[in-house]
């Protein structure tokens, strides 16, 4: 099971997340109680060892503007939230990133497609709210075979069902590892990296 932890803005979350066994660590870079700077981001990968994915979130941004502060910040995943089109991820590939497309459970049936991205990741409709959904549903978009992110209200507690009945290859967590919004609880993301990994 692949596992990204979100929304990391300090390097003891950051190596919490690492020696649990995440796959991938994300960075906001969009509006959100977890946002850090290009800079803050600079500095922080110094703490992300090869072989861990570092992934710049977006969310209303255009694609172009994206891969320009991902770049400035030293990153080579960006993860694209919002109303998208296979443009933004040609766009993407164009600048030599790599894409996670980030789509909500309730999308049109059109966006589950293969665009080239990556990653596909499917989350709540609000991303970053910590709010559950029926991730069952699922199992009639056509996933099958497909590597995707399952997102939105995951948890220590939770992740293992979900990703069961959703049929996922990874998971993504935020709000499920933190303490207070935006604070990273440290015990929260090794339960939950351990569970997901279990
Ligand atoms: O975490 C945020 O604040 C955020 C803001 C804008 C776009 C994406 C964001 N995070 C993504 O949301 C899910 C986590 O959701 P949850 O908090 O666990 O319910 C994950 O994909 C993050 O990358």
């Amino acid at each position: 099971m692949f596992v990204k932890v979100c929304g990391l803005s300090t390097p003891e979350s950051i190596q919490e997340a690492v020696d649990a066994g995440a796959d991938a660590v994300g960075f906001v870079l969009t509006a959100s109680p977890r946002v850090v700077s290009p800079a803050q981001v600079t500095e922080l990968l110094s703490n992300v060892p090869d072989g861990v994915a570092a992934v710049g979130v977006f969310r209303h941004e255009p694609a172009t503007d994206a891969v320009a502060i991902a770049r400035a910040a030293g990153l080579q995943w960006i993860q694209l939230h919002g109303d998208r089109t296979p443009e933004d991820v040609k766009t993407a590939h164009d600048a030599g990133m790599k894409l996670i497309r980030a789509v909500t459970m309730d999308a049109a049936p059109d966006t589950f497609a293969n665009w080239g991205e990556e990653l596909l990741l499917v989350d709540a409709p609000v991303p970053g709210s910590g709010e559950s959904w029926d991730y069952g549903s699922m199992r009639t978009k056509g996933l099958e075979g497909r590597d995707w992110i399952l997102a939105g209200g995951l948890d220590a507690a939770n992740v293992a069902e979900a990703a069961r009945a959703a049929g996922a290859w990874g998971v993504d967590v935020s709000s499920g590892v933190e303490q207070s919004r935006g604070v990273k609880d440290l015990a929260k993301i090794r339960a939950f990296v351990t569970a997901a990994k279990a």
